[in-house]
């Protein structure tokens, strides 16, 4: 094996594309999937690559140090692209102290554990995956750049905030390689649908209210999934030690904007009359210190890496939009819970 990369959360949304990418391009790497199989961490989103002879999945949590320890040994781990977090703003503002365990805690356990385990540093890389929203939000003129200050203002963003600074700390001080991309919205086939995407197809699909939070007038940056994948691919073999890489699509909405488009995409689709399901938009009580606008200066990416989205936003959403809806199976077991038990019943 050329390498053995530790990724965790490799059964959540962006998880589950990158491990699949790695697995596919990379067949003289080995990939350890380590996944604690939260409420959004699903296995069948990997069931096409999960009988691989250079996959493996582990199911452990990273706040967990000792199991840490044993899937290091046991795969003689000589990389990490970490991902595995509490990653829904709504539950960070409900239940803020799961937030600090697994991205916080959860991360200082991974990087004690992979400091102790590499002797040599600079042979390994730790790399981190994390999110636009540590840099705050912006009122209607700007982007972020890897410049831009720290200004996280929700407890979801505050801690991944705190994982990046964890990750810097640890090679500023124990010589740590590592390296950080923060990255927009992303969308596309997988995401467990309490994000605004997938949530707004499944209930058009189902004649549900789809709650737009406040005016709606909120913006995001949003990028597809399997984009966002690439450049990690890229900023994995490629990226600078030290660095941060931002990554997005140049790719502004407001909320409300991207609720209508559904709307209209999801009439076409279903046969419906225009306009239909845009009566089932409800605005809704506003997010608890709700940011306005993310946007993504990817020049930096763009020039250093060669990095761009391949998909435009027209061709994404409607790829999305029938993956959900011929994957209806999928989101009924997601949102019911049950997935887990179909999962060790046909693939486990
Ligand atoms: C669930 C929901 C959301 N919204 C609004 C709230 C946001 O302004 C926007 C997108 O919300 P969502 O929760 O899907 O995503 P963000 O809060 O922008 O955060 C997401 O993108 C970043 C980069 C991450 O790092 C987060 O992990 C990821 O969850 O729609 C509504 O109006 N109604 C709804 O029901």
């Amino acid at each position: 094996m050329q390498k053995s990369i530790l990724i965790t959360g490799g059964a959540g949304f962006i998880g589950s594309h990158v491990v699949r990418l790695f697995v596919n391009k990379y067949p003289d790497y080995r990939i350890v999937n380590l996944d604690s199989l939260t409420y959004a961490g699903n296995l069948e989103n990997l069931k096409d690559i999960d009988q691989a002879a250079n996959y493996h999945f582990s199911k452990v949590d990273i706040a967990h140090e000792e199991l840490l320890k044993e899937v290091f040994n046991d795969y003689q781990v000589t990389e990490v692209i970490h991902l595995a977090a509490e990653s829904h703003v709504d539950r960070s503002i409900s239940d803020p102290l799961a937030f600090v365990k697994t991205n916080v805690i959860g991360t200082v356990n991974l990087l004690n554990v992979a400091r102790e385990f590499w002797k040599d540093k600079q042979n390994h890389l730790f790399y981190h995956v994390s999110t636009d929203e540590v840099y705050g939000s912006l009122d209607e003129g700007g982007y972020f750049t890897e410049k831009t200050p720290y200004d996280p203002q929700s407890p979801y963003s505050a801690s991944k905030a705190s994982s990046d600074h964890f990750v810097r700390a640890y090679a500023n001080t124990y010589g740590l390689k590592t390296v950080i991309s923060n990255c927009s919205n992303n969308y596309g086939p997988n995401q467990f649908p309490e994000k605004l995407i997938p949530l707004c197809i499944h209930n058009i699909k189902n004649n549900k209210p789809l709650p737009v939070y406040g005016k709606g007038e909120n913006v995001r940056d949003w990028l597809y999934v399997e984009d966002h994948a690439r450049a990690i691919d890229l900023i994995f073999h490629q990226g600078k030690p030290g660095a941060t890489y931002n990554v997005g699509g140049f790719n502004e909405w407001k909320n409300i904007d991207i609720v209508r488009l559904l709307c209209k995409i999801m009439d076409k689709k279903l046969g419906r009359k225009p306009g239909e399901s845009a009566d089932l938009i409800t605005f809704v009580k506003d997010r608890a210190g709700h940011d306005l606008r993310y946007a993504i200066d990817a020049d930096n990416i763009k020039n250093e890496l060669g990095w761009e989205p391949s998909l435009t936003f027209e061709t994404g959403i409607e790829k999305t939009v029938d993956w959900y809806l011929n994957n209806q199976d999928w989101l009924e077991r997601v949102t019911s819970g049950d997935y887990q038990k179909y999962y060790e019943q046909h693939y486990g």
